[in-house]
């Protein structure tokens, strides 16, 4: 019902259980025994009972049916056991695979554990066992029930099989039909959805960072984009379902219309008013609900079974030697390859790459300026900055540091203009951010948050995102500049296309480095920008945001980005704090405790940065 891997894959599952298979086909036989009986012993029971006056003998007819049935019963939990024996072994053999995939990524030279597509690829495996089970269950129901009503019709009232067999194979083979149009938009639509869950999870993740670029608009259009297609998706799924109801009418409902218009004819032809009730039991009590479930059933689960089937088959590798030999070259395993060689060209050096356009001069007002802040995130709440007076002259390097919770990230957001204060002023270069529309302070700060917000698009149109002007030459020279070379040459240089998927936390806030390095803004925030690169890399992306000219408030992620700082700023309780590291070091015991915290997780790093 799919493609050949999982029609492959089916046939050998089944195949490898063959003894379970028999052992469940014989258990559905006995099962179907009531669907088997059921119109002889109901026909019986009128004819030679109830309708002859013998009422004991009707009864007696029906407690032969009651006691098929609970044969019948009594096999349905057998039919589960036997059931439970194909499937779950299928199960684990997936799970093995997906496994064994996932340890070969995270084993190979270059390749990285990771643990949310195995955790993916798992729920995709639960989610074929179950849909596995149930295709299993309904189309070898609907084989032995169906079969074994035709057969009872056939011994109840041979012209009768005939009349009923014909639509039923018409309204069969209208579903078969439909089938692979449904698999295609099944997967369509699981496609689409996937689609909009990524697009949309990344924008809610970054949404301080797309706020911070001003990319509002751009972002709710690519996610209303992903909206559409999805719903688009869903109606389509939802027209072939009608194709699902038509095969239900003609399989189904047409035998017993057939049967009740031709009632009077039928006995006129000497067939007993009990063989035609039986003929109408094998109908609506075992022809009509083994379609209806079949139909159902495939069409539902049995098109998710092959959908996800074919997921797992193409994300994870087949079964082979466990580990690749060592000489395996290196690779990432969430990236796509370089669809060029894609080296970042050599070019001037990293103190050349097109620094300070707006060096600090004496008598240029503050990059920030606030005076008597205050804030709180509720009318009743607690202030999270009271009466705060701050200046940062311009050309500054200001790392902010404090305990989790005291404020950092507010007042990021407050310097660049994201959230109001209750009272007091935030003047940036003079200007007051209040009432400064968007496009105005985007000249004047940029902002960069810990979730870094990329969007699908090519490598270049990321990096330029805040700067669309810039050519390749500039843009190489920052990448080059704050160490993103080996990123940007991996995905294929400036114009590959970008999956931010496959990119990890600390990929895209390398790309939200470069976007904002590049930003024509004299003063950067960098708000535990850097928390997910490796103590080098974030050392190279601060000296390269410290030589960039302009000014540089870090929310300092570690005690290297406080001592790279000319000054620091420390939460100590209600009192912020402004001074060197050394002078700190003997006023604050919040900063030694920070400190003497943070030395036992990273050494410092005290490499003099090249400010002027
Ligand atoms: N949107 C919000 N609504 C209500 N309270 C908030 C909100 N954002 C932050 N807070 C609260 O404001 C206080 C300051 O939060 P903030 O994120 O500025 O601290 P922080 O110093 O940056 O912390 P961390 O180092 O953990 O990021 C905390 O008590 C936090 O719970």
């Amino acid at each position: 019902m799919s493609g050949p891997g999982v029609r492959r894959s089916t046939w050998a599952a089944l195949r490898a259980r063959r003894r379970a298979l028999g052992r469940l086909a014989a258990w559905s036989a006995v099962e179907a025994l009531p669907a088997l009986l059921g119109g002889v012993l109901v026909a019986r029971a009128v004819d030679r009972g109830f309708l002859a006056g013998e009422f004991r003998t009707g009864l007696a007819w029906l407690a032969g049916l009651a006691a098929a049935v609970l044969v019948g019963a009594a096999a349905t939990g057998q039919v589960y056991r036997s059931l439970g024996a194909v499937v779950e072994p299928f199960r684990d053999e997936l799970a093995a695979r997906v496994v064994r995939g996932a340890l070969h990524d995270a084993t190979r030279a270059g390749g990285r554990a990771d643990s949310a597509t195995v955790a993916r690829l798992t729920h995709q495996v639960e989610v074929v066992r179950d849909t596995f089970g149930g295709l299993l269950l309904v189309v070898r129901g609907f084989l032995f029930t169906a079969g074994a009503a035709l057969l009872g019709l056939l011994a109840l009232a041979p012209p009768l099989a005939g009349a009923v067999a014909a639509p039923l194979v018409v309204g069969l083979a209208v579903f078969g039909a439909s089938l692979p149009a449904m698999v295609a938009h099944q997967r369509a639509q699981v496609t689409a959805g996937e689609r909009l869950g990524r697009s949309a999870a990344s924008a809610l993740a970054g949404h301080r960072d797309v706020v911070a670029c001003g990319a509002q608009e751009r972002v709710v259009s690519d996610v209303d984009r992903r909206v559409t297609a999805q719903a688009d998706a869903e109606r389509t799924l939802a027209r072939m379902a009608a194709l699902r109801s038509l095969s239900l009418g003609v399989g189904g409902w047409l035998p017993v219309a057939v049967l009740v218009l031709a009632a009077p004819w039928l006995v006129r032809q000497g067939l007993s008013a009990g063989a035609v009730l039986g003929a109408l039991v094998y109908v609506t009590t075992g022809l009509q609900p083994a379609l209806h479930a079949v139909v159902q059933g495939v069409g539902g689960g049995g098109l998710r079974y092959a959908v996800t089937l074919g997921r797992i088959l193409r994300t994870s590798p087949p079964p082979g030697p466990a580990l690749p030999p060592p000489s395996t070259p290196p690779s990432r395993p969430a990236a796509a390859p370089p669809s060029r060689p894609a080296a970042v060209p050599a070019g001037p050096s990293p103190a050349a790459a097109g620094p300070a356009p707006w060096a600090a001069a004496v008598g240029d007002p503050p990059a920030v300026a606030l005076r008597g802040l205050t804030f709180r995130y509720g009318p009743h709440a607690r202030p999270v900055l009271a009466d705060l007076t701050l200046t940062v002259a311009a050309g500054d390097h200001l790392a902010v540091v404090g305990p989790s919770g005291a404020g950092k990230s507010t007042l990021a957001a407050l310097v660049a203009g994201l959230a109001s204060p209750e009272s007091g002023t935030v003047h940036l270069a003079g200007v007051p951010v209040d009432g400064t529309p968007p496009e105005a302070l985007a000249r004047l700060r940029v902002l960069v948050p810990q979730e870094a917000y990329v969007r699908t698009g090519s490598v270049g149109d990321n990096l330029r995102y805040l700067h669309a002007d810039a050519d390749d030459a500039t843009v190489l020279a920052a990448v080059r500049t704050l160490g993103a070379g080996p990123l940007v040459a991996r995905l294929g240089g400036l114009d590959a296309e970008l999956d931010p998927a496959a990119l990890s936390a600390g990929e895209r806030q390398l790309v939200a480095a470069v976007r904002a390095y590049l930003a024509p803004a004299p003063l950067v925030i960098l708000d535990e920008a850097t928390c997910h690169l490796d103590p080098t890399l974030e050392a190279t992306v601060e000296h390269a945001f410290a030589r960039r000219g302009g000014t540089l408030v870090v929310i300092a992620h570690r005690i290297s980005s406080a001592t790279r700082a000319r000054r620091v700023l420390v939460f100590d309780g209600d009192r912020p704090l402004v001074g060197s590291h050394d002078d700190l070091l003997t006023r604050s015991t919040t900063y030694r405790e920070l400190v003497g915290h943070w030395e036992d997780v990273t050494p410092p790093d005290r490499v003099p940065l090249g400010r002027p």
